[in-house]
């Protein structure tokens, strides 16, 4: 049930000067109730608070000053402000709130996904990343997610890993086990790390053997394409844009059979990892974008505006089959609604 004290609605085109006609559908509410989910549908009479909020004349310059006009402050926790914008698969949903409400509505949100899931399929396939992803797990180790989550049904796997020992401090399973996994009661049998004795091919092709298994016996689901389909995919992203370990102008973001491969030449250090392909990342039923600070600013508004290009950054390959959430700090969305 989605709980908000204060909905304003706006629906308006802007021309981008760059580029062609984009349209957006601009929700922002001020709450401090954790009320969203992926598939929390706001209801709302849209005419009438266009009406009442947004006077006929309203043009392109009032409709990006809310962030503003709200009196909405980098340093004040004021709530959180969504926006939907359209893209051709329907909408991207956007939180902006403070790092701590983040993670307080990430949690709702995964704890709505993990019961749904877990009511219609029996299980919970989630797919972790590495970097501060995992810290802004923490609310699920809370009352009330940590008593009332199925955490029998989770099955984790990580879009990427470093190919190091799972005792080294580069190791993704590492940082999720020790602030995350060690904390909670999944079955470690189902928790999917990587074979940490193998080079990083037989890593990657033991992997997708073991995907491929689970995949057969139905815990996890398949797209219509025949990739594994993910109930939920947690993912992070660089300030170069990149997603799990593809890098931008990498050969890899070209994969487009593999369900899991490797680098030797990451630009992020360690250099050796295995990722999950880009078409496996398009097949989750939905992705959650966990991006936090100033550095990433340019690279969220690149992936949010809708224009053409040639040259696209591994998160703007990023395109689900599913919903698509994004959850960004007052830093990351620093560059959104600008003119
Ligand atoms: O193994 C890795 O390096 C990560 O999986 C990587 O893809 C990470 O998710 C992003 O770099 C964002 O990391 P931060 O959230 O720490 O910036």
């Amino acid at each position: 049930m989605c709980k908000t004290t204060e909905w304003i609605q706006g629906l308006f085109s802007h021309r981008n000067p760059r580029h062609h006609i984009m349209t957006f559908s601009a929700i922002l509410s001020i709450s401090y109730t954790p009320q969203s989910s992926i598939f929390c549908t706001q209801k709302s009479n849209p005419l009438s608070l266009k009406t009442l909020l947004f006077p006929p004349q309203v043009g392109k310059k009032l409709v990006h000053q809310p962030l503003r006009y709200k009196g909405f402050s980098p340093k004040g926790d004021v709530g959180k402000i969504k926006a939907s914008i359209k893209w051709e698969k329907g909408y991207k949903k956007v939180e902006i709130s403070s790092k701590e409400h983040l993670a307080v509505s990430l949690a709702y949100d995964v704890a709505q996904l993990s019961n749904k899931f877990t009511r219609e399929r029996g299980a919970f396939t989630v797919v972790l990343s590495g970097g501060s992803l995992i810290k802004y797990l923490r609310k699920l180790l809370e009352p009330p997610y940590i008593d009332s989550i199925e955490w029998s049904k989770w099955h984790v796997f990580w879009v990427d890993e470093r190919v190091v020992p799972k005792d080294n401090l580069d190791s993704n399973y590492k940082l999720a086990y020790d602030g995350f996994l060690s904390k909670v009661t999944i079955p470690p049998v189902n928790v999917y790390a990587i074979d940490d004795a193998l080079a990083a091919d037989g890593a990657a092709d033991v992997y997708e053997t073991t995907l491929k298994r689970l995949v057969k016996s139905n815990v996890i689901d398949t797209s219509t394409r025949g990739f594994p389909k993910f109930d939920l995919m947690l993912l992070g992203m660089g300030p170069d844009g990149h997603v799990a370990s593809l890098f931008p102008g990498h050969p890899l973001l070209k994969e487009d059979k593999k369900w899991v491969t490797f680098i030797r030449d990451s630009p992020k250090p360690p250099p050796e990892r295995i990722t999950f392909t880009i078409p496996v990342i398009n097949s989750s039923s939905n992705i959650a974008m966990v991006v936090t600070g100033e550095g990433k600013a340019n690279a969220v508004n690149s992936a949010l505006e809708d224009h053409e290009k040639t040259d696209k950054l591994p998160v703007e390959l990023v395109s689900p089959e599913g919903e698509w959430k994004w959850y960004l700090d007052v830093g990351a969305a620093s560059k959104l609604f600008k003119e």
